[in-house]
């Protein structure tokens, strides 16, 4: 990948990045509004995204996921605290450069396809590529388009696919520029149970056969099975971690955390999984 523009590099305050690491926050914080209406959305977070790994970000309603997500990804800047996408750390860059970081090094996908509907499969999916005046791989084009069976389906528009075939075309769009990381934020809440368990299986597909490193908010633990690992919010606080989760014992955790009182919610001390 080349970019015109270097990014600058890291603070010096801020330790280097950790080979291995796609991504990582030390002592996130996010606050929403103040006095009556201050919300604390993420309280001292940090975490580390292992390159090649397949993270599932969990929690109740409101404890945090998305704005984690958000700040992670350069899409929202923190109150405090720092966010390092690989060797850069996002609070030392301008809008322009943050953007570019975005196109360039972040893939998404949404729970809403954000598909553009006056363009092709072939074209949405490359459509960063283009924006950024890149050329696509072919190989790696074609090898990502074969993993999400769209071959035979290029030239079609968003409103002649299904949900899941739009969602397919969503995945390969955020893998097409091989990013450092991909987030999905619910990328499944549209989709029936098997086009979510195929797109589940195209992101773990990813990550298992190209290294690609992923991300995902969700409410589903069938969804969170999919992941090497688990991490659990609670009021903008990291509260537990799974390794080789299972739906069931996903499941099981998620009921006693709202209920519990979890170690790290009592200490005051920064929150830290990594
Ligand atoms: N723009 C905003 N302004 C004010 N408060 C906000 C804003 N965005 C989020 N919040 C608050 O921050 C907290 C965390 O919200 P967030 O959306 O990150 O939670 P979540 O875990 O993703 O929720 P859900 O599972 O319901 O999507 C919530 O209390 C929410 O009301």
């Amino acid at each position: 990948m080349t970019t015109a523009e270097p990014l600058v590099p890291p603070s010096p305050h801020v330790p280097l990045a950790t080979p291995g690491v796609a991504a990582a926050t030390t002592d996130l914080t996010k606050v929403y509004g103040s006095g009556d209406t201050r919300v604390v959305a993420l309280d001292r977070v940090g975490i580390t995204f292992r390159e090649g790994e397949f993270t599932a970000i969990m929690g109740p309603s409101g404890c945090g996921k998305s704005t984690l997500m958000h700040c992670a990804a350069g899409l929202d800047s923190p109150t405090s605290g720092s966010v390092r996408v690989g060797t850069t750390e996002l609070s030392t860059l301008n809008d322009r450069q943050l953007t570019r970081l975005r196109r360039d090094r972040i893939g998404f996908v949404f729970q809403a396809f954000n598909l553009l509907p006056t363009l092709t499969a072939l074209e949405n999916i490359t459509l960063p590529l283009t924006l950024a005046g890149r050329r696509p791989d072919r190989r790696w084009l074609d090898r990502i388009v074969s993993m999400v069976g769209l071959a035979q389906r290029l030239d079609h528009r968003p409103a002649q696919l299904s949900g899941g075939q739009q969602q397919r075309v969503a995945v390969a769009r955020a893998l097409a520029s091989r990013p450092a990381i991909v987030f999905g934020d619910e990328p499944t809440g549209n989709l029936d149970s098997r086009s979510g368990a195929e797109v589940l299986g195209f992101l773990r597909d990813s990550v298992r056969e190209m290294g690609q490193t992923v991300v995902m908010v969700t409410h589903d633990p069938v969804a969170a099975g999919y992941a090497d690992r688990v991490v659990f919010l609670s009021d903008g606080r990291l509260v537990d971690e799974m390794a080789r989760p299972t739906p069931q014992r996903v499941m099981d955790l998620m009921v006693r955390l709202p209920g519990g009182t979890p170690p790290a919610a009592e200490s005051g001390a920064p929150s830290r999984i990594s």
